[in-house]
């Protein structure tokens, strides 16, 4: 691939107009806002200019509800030999085109699994899909050309493809993307109007389980909108659970014996199958989940700290498998969570102790 237009230049276009550009594919950026464009440009995504010709591969990454208007503009006038989109969603935006009358021959339909709770093109990255899924959703009789185009842009992605049914992808997307959106949201509203004592108690749990909550609501209403059967249908399946766990807790609280046991049983329950659950979430780039140890080291919140502890796991020859930072609360201080292998653990932390480091185990 020699060239690409990116429209659409907010978190996903700029971050794979960055990741082709670095790889030598020259990228014309276009979003019907033209700052985001001039953005998308400084930041060395590609250039502002509209391209002299038709390109190898127009990526149209605008929000789900502009996709199919986006793409039958794309293809009416030949902008590219072939075209995709990225949106959350695949079903509806396929049934959209053809209802446009549009030739999908040039057309595919994908989805990288991979975002950020950030909009626009500051919070892009050229490494955002490295070692995440990427669908594609082609469909018999589809022109060859065109998959192999999108599998040279997953590839320069250093993305996984995985090839899937477009209604297969929303069922799929509805349990692993849009229902956990919907429930971290649930949970942070919660907060909303709390009292600022209890607030103020936030650890790391609850980061956690609300990071994606901080998301664009004009975004996930787009993409629910387009989703939304298959999210209600597993939303109604939290909805018993969380009828059953108000039930089991109620026996916790009662003064029978038997309802209490039945309680503990139900609580029981919810947890055993959340650690059954999580274990079967993939580990890094796609592998089996992984039993790795996670080393909590003391780190003070000023420049240089991280760039100090990575040189020093560096020198002890340790890989450093994943990384997160657990803020303390009103402190200039908090704890780095370095995730390694099982067996290098005693030399990473007699390395860190010696060079001054303190370790929470
Ligand atoms: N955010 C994620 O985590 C994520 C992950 C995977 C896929 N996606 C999909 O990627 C697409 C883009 O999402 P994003 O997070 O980059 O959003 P974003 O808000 O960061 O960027 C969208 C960009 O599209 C532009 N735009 C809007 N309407 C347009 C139009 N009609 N023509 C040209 N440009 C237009 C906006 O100005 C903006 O710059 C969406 O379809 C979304 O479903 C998002
Ligand atoms: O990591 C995040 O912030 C995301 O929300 C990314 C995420 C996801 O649910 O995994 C969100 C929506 C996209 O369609 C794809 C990826």
């Amino acid at each position: 691939m020699r060239s690409a237009l990116v429209i659409g230049t907010g978190l996903i276009g700029t971050s794979v107009a960055l990741a082709l550009q670095a790889r030598g594919v020259q990228v014309y950026l276009e979003d019907h806002d033209p700052t985001q464009a001039r953005t998308a440009a400084a930041l060395g995504a590609g250039t502002a200019e509209p391209p002299p010709g038709p390109v190898d591969l127009a990526v149209v990454a605008v929000p789900p509800a502009h996709v199919a208007d986006t793409l039958a503009g794309v293809l009416r006038r030949g902008a590219a030999r072939a075209c995709i989109d990225v949106a959350s969603v695949k079903g509806g935006p396929r049934r959209q085109l053809q209802e446009l009358g549009c030739d999908l021959s040039a057309y595919l339909g994908t989805h990288p699994m991979a975002g950020r709770e950030r909009s626009g093109p500051l919070a892009a990255t050229a490494d955002l899909f490295e070692g995440r899924p990427w669908v594609l959703t082609p469909s018999p009789g589809d022109d060859t050309e065109v998959l192999n185009l999108a599998l040279e842009l997953v590839a320069l992605c250093r993305a996984v493809p995985v090839v899937m049914d477009a209604d297969a992808h929303d069922r799929a997307v509805a349990l692993v993307s849009h229902t956990p959106q919907l429930v971290s949201s649930l949970v942070a509203a919660r907060l909303k109007d709390a009292d600022e004592t209890a607030v103020r108690l936030c650890g790391q749990g609850i980061r956690d389980v609300t990071r994606i909550a901080a998301s664009d609501p004009a975004m996930w209403l787009d993409i629910l909108s387009a989703n939304p059967g298959p999210v209600a249908d597993i939303l109604a399946e939290v909805a018993a659970d969380l009828d059953g766990t108000v039930r089991a807790l109620r026996g916790l609280e009662s003064a029978d014996a038997q309802k209490r046991t039945g309680g503990t049983e139900g609580i029981e329950d919810v947890l055993r199958r959340g650690n059954a659950g999580r274990e079967r979430v993939p580990g890094k780039h796609g592998a089996a989940p992984a039993a790795y140890e996670v080393l909590a080291v003391h780190i003070g919140d000023q420049p240089g700290e991280l760039a100090r502890i990575f040189a020093d796991a560096g020198r002890a020859g340790v890989n450093i498998e994943d990384v997160r930072i657990e803020h303390a609360t009103g402190q200039q201080a908090g704890f780095i969570q370095l995730t390694v292998e099982p067996g290098a653990v005693a030399q990473l932390t007699a390395e860190l102790r010696e060079r001054g480091w303190s370790i929470r185990r």
